[in-house]
């Protein structure tokens, strides 16, 4: 279930684990209650209603908290979504010595009757207050001009007005783990606020990308419902990011492209491909449907045929296919392949950036709303995917048989 999760995510992130001591935790039982009546009676005053997605944004930003916001915080995070999502506290109290429990119940209680838009709203009010206590992570200081530090598996690198995402994890073909997708999305985020003019990716290694890491199901825990809710707004914010990135944002196909590293090149300016790329969207032979818009990209690209051949039947399609039905922009030997890609980048960033970013705002902005319409039913179509016997038989199937593509 949804429900607790937020809490335990707390409490698992937290330092020294959230409620850490015998005493705090008494703290929070015995004064939790009033804590929050004040917080409720401060922060209800706000006219705005948040929507279902600034709530969902809320949600995820506080997963991704990396500085312990503190017990009190984190009891009202607790209440305020429980508040929002279920209503008025409807659970019996916990035993007494079920300390968290209590303190929890009380968070929540204390919030009455408060109707869920006015608990969504103020979740999202109390998010953004915390937002200076997110680390790094925002991406948007110096060092997201070189490597965001979560991980090594994306590299942010910056260089002639050029920033360069790079997928960095050669030995798993650049496979795209859940701290990728975070990473990417706070890459992209800093890349269109940072002075570069244009945005790069590419892969390390003989891949450009294999995809979905296929153990991003297996190595968390807690309920599927809540892995697969939680997968869907990674994935939703992921896609987003690329459909609002505000600059020209350029593929370098390196090596082949599976998956989800193929379908959101539909949202790139140019796809520039090695002779030795291959694209493929194995979805129906793992039991799951298109993702990062290429419902409705794919088809408005290449046609409705071709697209049905590439997302419903899975064929695999080599670069020079990929260039001729129109997802690739130019195809280059592979042996001279960086060599040409990148002397004709580095021509098009001495570009004037605003007419650059202007002309591609014109070229896409119309069509920004029905992208994230297809993104959100995309998303939710893929949460019922994953909870599908024929889903999670295929993954079962690389890691056992290591079955492949
Ligand atoms: C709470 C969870 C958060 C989730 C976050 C959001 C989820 C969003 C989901 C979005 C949906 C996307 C759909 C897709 O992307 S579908 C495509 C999925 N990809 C695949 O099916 C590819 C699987 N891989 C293969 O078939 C082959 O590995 C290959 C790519 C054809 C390469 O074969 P080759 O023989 O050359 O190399 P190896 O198989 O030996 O690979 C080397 C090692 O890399 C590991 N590997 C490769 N790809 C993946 C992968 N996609 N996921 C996990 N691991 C991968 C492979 O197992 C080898 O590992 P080993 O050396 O340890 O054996």
């Amino acid at each position: 279930m949804h429900t607790h999760s937020q809490f335990r995510w707390l409490v698992r992130r937290g330092a020294g684990v959230a409620c850490g001591t015998r005493h705090q935790i008494w703290a929070i039982a015995l004064g939790g209650r009033s804590l929050v009546s004040k917080w409720f009676s401060s922060s209800s005053r706000t006219a705005m209603v948040a929507s279902e997605k600034d709530f969902e944004n809320a949600v995820h930003q506080v997963k991704l908290l990396k500085e312990d916001p503190g017990n009190d915080a984190k009891l009202k995070l607790y209440a305020l979504y429980k508040q929002a999502t279920e209503g008025p506290c409807n659970v019996p109290k916990p035993r007494v010595f079920d300390f968290l429990g209590r303190a929890k119940w009380d968070a929540w209680t204390a919030l009455g009757s408060l109707p869920k838009e006015t608990a969504r709203q103020n979740y999202v009010d109390f998010v953004s207050s915390l937002r200076p206590s997110l680390t790094s992570s925002s991406g948007e200081g110096p060092a997201a001009h070189r490597s965001l530090p979560e991980s090594e598996d994306v590299v942010v690198t910056s260089k002639d007005s050029i920033t360069v995402i790079t997928l960095n994890r050669p030995a798993k073909k650049n496979a795209i783990t859940y701290q990728m997708y975070q990473d990417i999305t706070l890459a992209l985020k800093a890349a269109s606020k940072d002075n570069s003019t244009i945005t790069v990716f590419t892969g390390n290694g003989n891949y450009y990308s294999s995809g979905n890491d296929l153990s991003n199901f297996s190595n968390r825990s807690g309920s599927l419902q809540q892995m697969y809710a939680e997968s869907a707004l990674t994935l939703r914010n992921f896609v987003d990011s690329f459909i609002d990135f505000p600059k020209p944002l350029v593929a370098l196909v390196n090596g082949p492209a599976v998956g989800i590293a193929v379908t959101v090149l539909g949202l790139f300016d140019a796809v520039y491909a090695s002779d030795r790329a291959t694209f493929h969207t194995p979805f129906s032979s793992l039991g799951i449907t298109p993702e990062g818009c290429s419902s409705y990209t794919f088809p408005k690209i290449m046609g409705p045929a071709k697209a049905a051949e590439m997302l419903i039947f899975g064929k695999k399609i080599t670069a020079r296919e990929a260039c001729a039905q129109g997802l690739v922009t130019e195809v280059f030997p592979h042996n001279t392949f960086q060599k040409e890609a990148w002397a004709r980048l580095t021509a098009y960033a001495k570009n004037p950036p605003k007419a650059m970013r202007i002309g591609k705002q014109l070229l896409r902005s119309f069509g920004k709303e029905t992208l994230h319409a297809v993104n959100a039913e995309e998303c939710r179509v893929l949460q019922e995917r994953w909870l599908s016997e024929e889903c999670v038989n295929a993954i079962q199937t690389f890691f056992s048989k290591k079955g492949k593509l």
